[in-house]
């Protein structure tokens, strides 16, 4: 069998999309996924995402890790869906999707360098403040910790240790590391289910800056990522409620292809 897919990335977050809307690709085809996720025998990205049809929404998103296992919600993924979505013609200028963690807006604006989307998160509903550490649901578990810099500091080691700790082994957790510039912050991301740092995480970039305005009482960060910026904004209601959070940022098509299974 041919399957068309699509190559995109948002800030180095580098994802597989089919268009699956003719129900083609088993969404329970988790070795195949898997195959077309590694670097070498593969396709490679970081995830893997089906385009399906949804009753009531533009499409569904169905997102997996590169380990070929269903994922949580990914927030890079989401942005890239959406110009995939927009690239098929599916949508215009705005879109409402449906994800494992709920309902998605989003906005697009098309510009000179490329095509930036806006993406709604869910809102965020219980927050957990430890000594040195935040952790919240984004639409995926995130583990923050706030650094003094990221210059020589290895991501991939501590997150990790935190990671495979006692309290994550089991269902894993993303481990975001902050250090703040001024008002605005850089974020480097353990992603479990690739199981390696990557060059940035859309849902822990979301994370990291509500973890960050407890710190200076803003609302609205640009942040620095291995593989570019990111904007976040959000509506703080208490200490355990967080509304209207948007996440921006480029969303880039790479190349497309044919593969055979
Ligand atoms: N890259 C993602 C996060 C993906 C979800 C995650 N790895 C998980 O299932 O925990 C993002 O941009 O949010």
């Amino acid at each position: 069998m041919k399957v068309e897919f699509s190559k995109y990335q948002g800030t180095g977050n580098d994802f597989v999309l089919i268009d699956n809307r003719n129900g083609r690709i088993a969404p329970d085809n988790f070795s195949l996924i898997e195959k077309l996720c590694d670097r070498r025998f593969g396709i490679g990205g970081d995830g893997l995402m089906l385009l399906e049809n949804a009753d009531g929404f533009d499409f569904r998103m169905r997102y997996y890790n590169s380990d070929g296992k269903e994922g949580s919600m990914c927030g890079n993924g989401g942005r890239c869906i959406v110009a995939f979505a927009y690239h098929l013609g599916l949508v215009s200028e705005k879109t409402k999707f449906i994800a494992v963690d709920g309902e998605h807006e989003a906005k697009i604006t098309n510009t000179k360098d490329g095509i930036q989307v806006s993406l709604k998160m869910i809102d965020v509903l219980d927050i957990e403040m430890g000594d040195d550490f935040y952790f919240l649901n984004t639409g995926s578990p995130h583990f923050v910790r706030f650094i003094s810099n990221h210059e020589n500091f290895d991501t991939f080691t501590e997150g990790k240790k935190i990671r495979c700790n006692n309290r994550f082994a089991e269902k894993g957790t993303n481990v975001n590391f902050v250090s703040f510039q001024g008002q605005n912050i850089t974020v480097s991301t353990y992603e479990r289910g690739v199981e390696d740092e990557t060059y940035s995480c859309g849902t822990g970039v979301v994370a990291s800056a509500i973890s960050a305005g407890f710190k200076t009482g803003s609302n609205k960060f640009i942040i620095k990522t291995k593989g570019g910026f990111l904007e976040v904004h959000f509506r703080k209601i208490s200490n355990k409620q967080i509304e209207d959070i948007w996440l921006t940022g480029p969303a880039t098509h790479v190349f497309n292809g044919t593969l055979t299974t």
